[in-house]
């Protein structure tokens, strides 16, 4: 699902389905293209089968004499510490020896104080869907984390076909978007399905099926894709595409010397990985993207797991994106609504937000470890996300 890069007009009906913080961007960045826990047995278990300009001209950086290397150490090592409390390990076991020398397994008491806090969607479903009864559903999920397993590699973050499948049946049934920090393509290589919505580069790409296969129609913002089908497509961000595009560069050759770091073009964003890079040279790694980030003021430096992600200053997100994707489809209303969205990064707090501020639905963060989070509810993994999303299938098929 490709569509040209092109600027694409909007007429002021399309206008009025941006969201608020849209309509208010400085115009330079708008030249843009377009509870209970025992009654789970009826939905929520599974069958015995399944398994489950753009930048000005002035800020040629690489042409630049290296001035002494700015070092902002307050910045750059809150990125490192957040850097050692990202990806946390699994639920710690604490073990301890008894009287007769065995040992037995204590549960992680912080984990399960936070779990209370955060009830886990699975063992809460029934009485989560009780709210939904009525209530048009609509499902958002990140990727990696989210669908895939956390791995050392970007590249190889691929999906199972279980989840495949999974998604794709969710999909069938509930309004489905995938809105990830990756390149919306990258995204659509790793899930190959064409029913659901993407929103790449955290949300800064967004395309979907005009008309999803679960009947409701989109509206506005549409366009052709390559093929011919209509779909709707928002850009947000199109100024930026050549300055990230050098931010990229640049940071390539900065870091290519550092073992293991890895350099991500996202399209409207770049990432800079941290997890293959020993830990001693964490600082120095931080401190490249510090200093080429210095000569950027239109962009700044998010967070993620062992990541960094550089990203157009825009009034834009993740939680922008499901305003977007709501108001596209017509579904503004709140009170007919249940968005549910599934993530397990810094950057979907941005949408656990929206749903909080807007009263509605459910925000689920997939963490096995306790951790700050605007989501109401948890899942450990992303072997329970999709154990969750067989439980909406089944849920729906009841109505
Ligand atoms: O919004 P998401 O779909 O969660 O994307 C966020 C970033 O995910 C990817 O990086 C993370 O997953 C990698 C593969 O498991 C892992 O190696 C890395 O440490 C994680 O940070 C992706 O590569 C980034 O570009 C995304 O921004």
């Amino acid at each position: 699902m490709n569509v040209g890069e092109s600027a694409m007009a909007f007429t002021s009906k399309q206008r009025n389905l941006f969201p608020e913080g849209l309509s208010s961007f400085p115009s330079e960045y708008t030249k843009s293209s377009l509870g209970a826990t025992s009654s789970t047995q009826s939905y929520c278990t599974a069958p015995a089968s399944s398994t489950g300009s753009i930048i000005s001209a002035s800020i040629a950086i690489a042409t630049r004499k290296r001035k002494p290397r700015y070092r902002d150490h307050g910045r750059v090592s809150t990125w490192i510490e957040g850097m050692r409390a990202a990806s946390p390990p699994r639920v710690a076991i604490l073990k301890t020896a008894t009287c007769s020398g065995a040992r037995k397994v204590l549960p992680d008491t912080q984990y399960n104080e936070w779990v209370a806090k955060h009830p886990s969607a699975l063992a809460t479903f029934e009485s989560m869907m009780e709210a939904a009864k009525g209530k048009q559903m609509v499902l958002f999920l990140d990727y990696d984390g989210t669908l895939s397993p956390i791995v050392e590699d970007p590249d190889q973050a691929y999906m199972s076909e279980a989840m495949r499948a999974a998604v794709k049946e969710v999909a069938m049934n509930i309004p489905t978007a995938i809105i990830s920090g990756r390149g919306r393509d990258k995204v659509y290589e790793f899930v190959q399905l064409a029913e659901i919505f993407y929103a790449g580069s955290h949300g800064m790409d967004i395309m979907g099926p005009a008309e999803a296969c679960n009947g409701l129609k989109a509206d506005g913002l549409k366009s052709k894709d390559e093929k011919g089908n209509e779909v709707v497509f928002f850009q947000p961000a199109t100024e930026f595409l050549v300055m990230i595009d050098e931010v990229y560069k640049t940071l390539e050759h900065k870091t290519k010397n550092i073992v293991g770091a890895k350099v991500e073009h996202n399209k409207f964003c770049v990432s800079v990985h941290f997890r293959r890079v020993e830990e001693k040279n964490w600082q120095l790694l931080a401190e490249e993207v510090e200093f080429v980030i210095k000569q950027y003021p239109k962009l700044h430096v998010t967070q993620g797991r062992k990541v960094l992600e550089v990203r157009p200053t825009i009034h834009w997100d993740k939680g922008k994106a499901v305003e977007f994707l709501l108001k596209a489809f017509g579904l503004a209303n709140p009170h007919n609504l249940l968005p549910v969205y599934i993530g397990d990064d810094q950057t979907d707090e941005d949408a656990f937000s929206v749903l909080n501020k807007e009263h509605i639905g459910y925000g689920i963060l997939v963490s096995s470890a306790a951790k700050a989070t605007g989501a109401a509810y948890s899942l450990k993994s992303p072997s329970e996300v999709m154990e969750f999303l067989h439980c909406l299938v089944r849920w729906r098929s009841k109505f």
